[in-house]
C-alpha cells in the first residue's frame, strides 16, 4: 500500500492516496499504521478520495463537500473515526499539492464536517478556513492531577477548553481526562491553555482517538476562541509543543494557519 507521511507542527497523519475509494480502512488497520513500534506512527490517518467515489453515507452537512473534488477521510491513531481535524486538512492540501493532485493555490477539501477552504500562503504556510466556532456553555474535565474547568467548543468536533493560571508542563496528561457523558456523548479533545503575552497563547491538548499530541488545529482554535471575549475578534498566536500557528477570530468564525509539510513516501507492508 502506498503512503506518505507529513505533519503540521508535529502533529503527525499517514496519508493513503484512495483516489477511488478502494481501500478498505478497517480501524485494527489504521490502529497499525499509526502504531509507533510495530508500524508507521501517527496521530492518525488521512484517507485521500475523490468525494464522488466516498461508499459511506455522508452526514448533511458533509454534502457541501460534494463541491470539493478531494475528501479527507480522517481516523484518529485508535481507528476512531473523527469529524474534523485543523492540522490534518492543513498537512492534506500540501499533499494534493506536492502529489499533483491539485495545482491551485486555493481549494476546497471535503470533510465529514462540511467543506472547508484551504489557502496556501506566500511563505509556504497553509490557512484553513475552520468555519464557525460554537460555544456551550462550561464543562469540566477530571484530569489525573485534579478537576480543571473549561468552555465547551464545537469546531466541527468537540472541545472542551481549559484556562489554567499554573504552568503548563507541570499538567499530568498521561492518562484520558474524564469528562460528563451528558455533556459529551461522543467524548471529547481536552485543551488546557494559559496567556504568556499579550497575543500569545500557549496550549497542550489531549486528543479523544490519540492521546497527548504535540498539536491539534482544532484544539488551537478552540482555546483561541475560549481566550477571547464574547463577540470580540481576535488574533492569537497558538505556541503548542510541536511549534506555533496563528487564529485569527472574526464573527464567530476561524481561520488557522501555519505550517505543513510531507515528510516521506514508501510502501507499506502490515499484515491486518
Ligand atoms: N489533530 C486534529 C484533531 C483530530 C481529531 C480529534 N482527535 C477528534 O477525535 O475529534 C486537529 O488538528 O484538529
Amino acid at each position: 500500500m502506498r503512503f506518505a507521511k507529513g505533519h503540521g507542527t508535529e502533529n503527525d497523519f499517514v496519508i493513503l492516496p484512495d483516489p477511488d475509494g478502494t481501500l478498505e480502512l478497517t480501524p485494527e488497520r489504521v490502529a497499525a499504521l499509526c502504531d509507533r513500534r510495530a508500524g508507521i506512527g501517527a496521530d492518525g490517518v488521512l484517507r485521500v478520495v475523490r468525494t464522488k467515489a466516498l461508499g459511506e453515507p455522508l452526514a448533511e452537512e458533509a454534502r457541501s463537500a460534494e463541491n470539493c473534488e478531494w475528501f479527507m477521510d480522517y481516523r484518529n491513531a485508535d481507528g476512531s473515526v473523527a469529524e474534523m481535524c485543523g492540522n490534518g486538512v492543513r498537512v492534506f492540501a500540501r499533499y494534493l499539492l506536492s502529489s499533483g493532485l491539485v495545482a491551485a493555490d486555493s481549494f476546497g477539501v471535503g470533510t465529514r464536517s462540511g467543506a472547508r477552504h484551504v489557502r496556501i500562503e506566500p511563505n509556504g504556510d497553509v490557512t484553513v478556513d475552520m468555519g464557525n466556532v460554537t460555544m456551550f456553555g462550561e464543562g469540566t474535565a477530571r484530569l489525573a492531577d485534579g478537576p480543571v474547568q473549561g468552555l465547551r467548543i464545537s469546531v466541527g468536533n468537540p472541545h472542551l477548553a481549559c484556562r489554567v493560571d499554573r504552568p503548563l508542563a507541570g499538567i499530568d496528561l498521561t492518562t484520558q481526562p474524564s469528562l460528563d457523558a451528558g455533556e459529551f456523548p461522543q467524548g471529547a479533545n481536552v485543551e488546557v491553555f494559559r496567556e504568556s503575552g499579550p497575543g500569545v497563547l500557549e496550549m497542550r491538548v489531549y486528543e479523544r482517538g490519540a492521546g497527548e499530541t504535540r498539536s491539534c488545529g482544532t484544539g488551537i482554535v478552540a482555546a483561541a476562541a475560549a481566550a477571547t471575549p464574547e463577540g470580540q475578534s481576535a488574533t492569537w498566536r497558538v505556541r503548542v509543543p510541536g511549534g506555533e500557528c496563528t487564529v485569527v477570530l472574526e464573527s464567530g468564525r476561524a481561520w488557522l494557519s501555519g505550517p505543513a509539510v510531507i515528510v516521506a513516501e514508501g510502501d507499506v507492508h502490515l499484515s491486518s
